[in-house]
């Protein structure tokens, strides 16, 4: 069964309807982002949610400090790394760290058989934005074995996740633009989002 993360969230109220729709996780981004929220409003939310639903903080080369800080004041339950950060960085920290790899060739897929990360997050490569883009990655890079799980993210969408899902079998799918409306989560593709995962069963 393929997970689900939804990433983005930016209150309690559509955080507990991820939950209730179905979805394994969210993310809050603390990162630079039209989505990033504070410390307080991700601490509620993650109070807010029932127990076996993922946390996961969305950090872009912040310093290792001020992540067990949020991660500790939030309660979050994973560690998703967006930026440059190196191995050392990711081993700096006990919760289990998704590594983000923003994918333009094959290349960028290489030697991470020893990489600390507990999964690898392949999102769409943008010269400007470090996650979030909305647009997919060229799927096609991707379909070589790689010796971590893969999160696969980038432009996911309702019409084009079970496409994805039968090409790459990830162990989870990320979406955020791709269930918004006018920048806003929108619970009827979010609800669409999650049934077609599901029916890939
Ligand atoms: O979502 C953001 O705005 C964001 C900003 C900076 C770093 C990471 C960010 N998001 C991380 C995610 O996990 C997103 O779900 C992932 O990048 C896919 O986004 P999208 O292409 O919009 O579905």
């Amino acid at each position: 069964m393929t997970r689900i993360k939804i990433c983005g969230i930016k209150n309690v109220a559509d955080a507990l309807y991820c939950a209730e729709a179905g979805a394994d996780a969210v993310g809050l981004v603390f990162a630079h982002s039209p989505r990033q929220i504070d410390v307080a409003t991700a601490q509620k939310i993650c109070a807010a949610l029932p127990p076996f639903i993922s946390r996961i903080g969305v950090f872009v080369d912040t310093d290792i400090e001020s992540v067990e800080r949020i991660s500790q004041t939030c309660g979050l339950t994973a560690l998703q790394f967006h930026g440059n950060e190196d191995e050392q960085y990711c081993q700096s920290f006990t919760l289990p760290v998704l590594k983000a790899i923003r994918v333009k060739q094959a290349e960028d897929l290489n030697g991470l058989a020893g990489h600390p990360a507990s999964a690898v997050v392949l999102d769409t490569f943008h010269p400007t934005l470090a996650g979030g883009t909305g647009e997919p990655f060229d799927w096609n890079l991707a379909q070589t074995a790689l010796p971590k799980p893969v999160i696969l993210a980038g432009g996911l969408t309702p019409q084009n996740v079970q496409a994805a899902i039968g090409k790459l079998k990830p162990y989870a799918v990320d979406v955020s633009s791709g269930v918004e409306t006018n920048g806003a989560k929108d619970r009827d593709k979010i609800k669409a989002f999650i049934d077609q995962v599901r029916r890939c069963a």
